[in-house]
């Protein structure tokens, strides 16, 4: 399995994921430059975390019109894998990859913790390795990872199956354990075929042992069974 991990201006856990895909999996990674549009060689392309252009207008607003977001939706389009991990969330939902939108925090404070995650639905490649009801922790941190969607989308998320996780220790949506004020506590969902995944949490911050905290890791090792 080839990891592509992108590489806006701004970017800032690019090379955390390249040390989970490449590091700790194994498995051969190559850095892209937002500038390149080539995705031929690669079966996994990861849009990482981080501040890309500065999150000037909005998060993710601006980095969608790189050119090797044509070629990430292509390669979407193709039933091929593409992971947006919290700023890569961002500019999967600006670049319409994903529906909602990620919006300043309920409490209108950069959040950095680390913030338990029941898993909702195991039934895609991605999160086969979690049990439906597992809890996970995972780090959060960012100032615009509050989920919205208007009703209709929410309902169609809900009822397909999309959404992957939510925020807190329950299936059911807790108000008290929403950390940033998602709707229906939501803090990942994937498209209607599932190859395409976004999540504000980052599961590549818990993934090497030496951080005290695996429980990232399957959603990486999944893909390469
Ligand atoms: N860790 C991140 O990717 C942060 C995303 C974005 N810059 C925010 O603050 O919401």
């Amino acid at each position: 399995m080839k990891f592509g991990v992108i590489v806006f201006p701004g970017s800032n856990c690019d090379r955390d994921v390249a040390w989970v895909t490449q590091g700790l999996l194994g498995q051969p990674t190559r850095m892209i430059w937002h500038e390149d549009t080539d995705l031929s060689d690669i079966d996994v392309v990861v849009i990482p975390g981080g501040f890309s252009y500065g999150d000037y207008l909005r998060c993710g607003a601006i980095a969608r019109f790189s050119p090797i977001m044509r070629s990430t939706i292509e390669h979407a389009n193709q039933g091929k894998f593409v992971l947006g991990i919290c700023n890569g969330f961002q500019v999967l939902t600006e670049a319409g990859l994903l529906p909602g939108a990620l919006v300043r925090n309920r409490d209108l404070h950069f959040i950095c913790e680390s913030a338990p995650l029941t898993v909702i639905n195991s039934n895609i490649p991605w999160t086969s390795e979690y049990q439906v009801g597992e809890v996970i922790n995972l780090p959060i941190a960012h100032g615009e990872g509050c989920y919205y969607a208007d009703e209709k989308t929410l309902e169609e998320l809900e009822t397909n199956h999309q959404v992957l996780f939510r925020y807190g220790t329950d299936k059911t949506p807790k108000p008290e354990e929403n950390p940033n004020g998602s709707l229906n506590n939501i803090a990942g969902i994937c498209n209607p075929q599932g190859n395409v995944l976004g999540m504000m949490p980052h599961p590549e911050r818990a993934s090497d042992p030496m951080l005290g905290n695996t429980d990232g890791i399957k959603l990486f090792k999944t893909l390469l069974r």
